[in-house]
């Protein structure tokens, strides 16, 4: 039984199916999840057309045919049509079409098991899985303890991905990834943005260079983007006012807090089986609950706080499927470390991509993080600009690389890119760090010229000097 229709839930009911299982798959809201409808689609439907226009932007001759603003009602029909109206029949049919049966309805954990469903109707049926139950539930958008909060009304992730009007000014609080993007996609639909910051930088899990690279790109597009800002107050009398501790106040007609997730467990029975409510369910490489006896509960994607990407859901939802499979199959696992039923890149080579303007995109581990886990390392550094197909790309070519290199075993630990049209670059460099290419071999993957893809070759000469 897998509860939640995410993305994840998805994927591993998918893979434990075709190893053999028959699969129920519980869902409370949408088939598809929170990806589909309220963040990855949506919020990409939105920026791609930013990315399009400031590309255009960067190119004498496409500058002056690209003169004018983006037209945010084609932008946000686009977006509507990306989520299907927010309507889920597609996903439902491929759900059947796998073999999967759909339970509409909360799920609830009610022990060893044990899973109580109250269904659209009232009602409550209590299915009991042959062999595992996997959590798939996800996260919800956290917000501060502020005083009046819900009384502004204020957006969440939910809210900036889905909103069917451009607020002629909007305030965004946080500094993270959603932070980040939101501000990029409603600045370039036309609103006035403010960001306010708590810290002192952009994209804290990234090398310090990605959130400096992007705060200029957000400068640039005329965001106010203010650090060391904390909010402090919030009331609506029309447009919405928020009080920052200096004790200055903002004005904006919307607020959108992008101040982090919390896992969807506070109201899922996890106090049946001995786990703590509103806490990430911890597991191990196979995706079994830590603290939970006769390895039959698993937890997969956002609600493990393992890695909060769609597509390292996906990934443990294809390992996790199998292994629940093969246990009740009682075929062996291989848990060896890359092997096929564990998800080693969880720890090692993540990447993830930020459409930002410069794009922001990493993969593994970043200097201060490579260095505080003890390894003895070397960051070979290289200004995106100098190559010649970031230079054909756009005038004025902004961006950086990193390569973290392992001085021991002279493999690369984590990569960064940040620029525009990186994002497709990333996974060469997920390739490199998953498989654990040693630098005298990765000589010998020749990047075509002139591709922004070079700067693999300059990355390489300079740190063989
Ligand atoms: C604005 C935004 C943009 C993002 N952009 C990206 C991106 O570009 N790339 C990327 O990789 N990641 C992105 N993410 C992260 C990504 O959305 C998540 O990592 C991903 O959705 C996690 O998938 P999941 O299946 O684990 O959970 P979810 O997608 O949250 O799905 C969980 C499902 O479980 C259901 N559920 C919850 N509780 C119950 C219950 N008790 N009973 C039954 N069903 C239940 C929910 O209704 C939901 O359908 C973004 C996140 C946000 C907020
Ligand atoms: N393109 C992508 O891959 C993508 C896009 C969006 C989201 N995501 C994923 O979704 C997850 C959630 O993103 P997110 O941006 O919501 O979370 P986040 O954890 O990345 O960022 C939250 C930010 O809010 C700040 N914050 C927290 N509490 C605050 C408060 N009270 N006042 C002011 N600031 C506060 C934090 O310091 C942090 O900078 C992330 O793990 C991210 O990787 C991925």
């Amino acid at each position: 039984m897998v509860v939640g229709a995410g993305p994840t839930g998805e994927n591993l009911a998918d893979r434990a199916h075709a190893g053999g299982l028959s699969v129920a798959v519980v869902e409370s809201e949408l088939v598809g999840g929170e990806c589909s409808y309220w963040a990855c689609m949506p919020s990409k439907a939105l920026l791609r057309p930013a990315a399009a226009l400031a590309d255009a932007r960067r190119l004498p001759g496409a500058r002056e045919a690209a003169g004018g603003t983006l037209d945010a009602a084609a932008v946000l029909e686009r977006r509507d049509e990306f989520t299907s109206h927010w309507k889920d029949d597609g996903q439902v049919d491929w759900l059947k079409g796998a073999g999967l049966v759909l339970v509409r309805g909360r799920g609830r954990l009610d022990g060893v098991k044990r899973v109580a469903v109250e269904t659209p109707d009232g009602g409550r049926r209590v299915l009991t899985a042959r062999h595992a139950v996997a959590v798939c539930t996800g996260t919800r958008a956290a917000l501060p303890d502020l005083a009046g909060l819900a009384d502004v009304r204020p957006w969440t992730s939910r809210e900036a991905t889905s909103a069917a009007r451009v607020p002629a000014r909007l305030a965004v609080v946080g500094g993270g990834v959603v932070a980040c993007e939101m501000a990029t996609a409603w600045r370039a639909l036309g609103s006035e943005v403010v960001q306010l910051v708590r810290g002192s930088r952009l994209l804290p899990r990234m090398e310090p260079f990605a959130g400096e690279l992007v705060a200029q790109g957000l400068r640039a597009a005329g965001v106010d983007v203010r650090f060391g800002a904390s909010v402090t107050g919030v009331r609506r009398d029309g447009p919405v006012t928020l009080t920052l501790d200096g004790g200055e106040t903002v004005t904006a007609d919307e607020v959108l807090f992008a101040t982090g997730r919390t896992p969807a467990t506070a109201d899922l029975g996890l106090e049946t089986v001995g786990l703590d409510a509103g806490r990430p369910i911890e597991v191990d490489d196979t995706g079994l609950a830590a603290g939970v006896p006769g390895e039959w509960l698993y937890a997969a994607g956002d609600v493990n706080g393992r890695a909060l990407l769609t597509h390292q859901g996906k990934y443990q939802g294809r390992i996790f499927g199998a292994v629940i499979a093969d246990r009740a199959a009682g075929r062996t696992l291989d848990t060896a470390e890359w092997g096929r039923s564990v998800a080693t890149a969880d720890e090692r080579a993540v990447p993830q991509v930020v459409f930002t303007d410069p794009e922001a995109t990493a993969v593994g581990l970043t200097l201060e993080q490579a260095t505080r886990a003890g390894h003895r390392v070397r960051a070979v550094d290289y200004d995106l600009g100098r190559v010649a197909g970031a230079s054909l790309y756009a005038d004025g070519y902004q961006g950086r690389a990193r390569a973290v290199v392992d001085l021991d075993r002279e493999i690369l630990l984590g990569v960064t890119f940040v620029g525009a049209g990186v994002a497709e670059l990333l996974h060469s460099a997920t390739i490199a760090v998953a498989g654990e290419v040693p630098v005298s071999r990765l000589w010998h993957a020749v990047p075509a010229y002139p591709t922004i893809s070079e700067v693999w070759l300059r990355l390489l000469e300079t740190y063989r000097g």
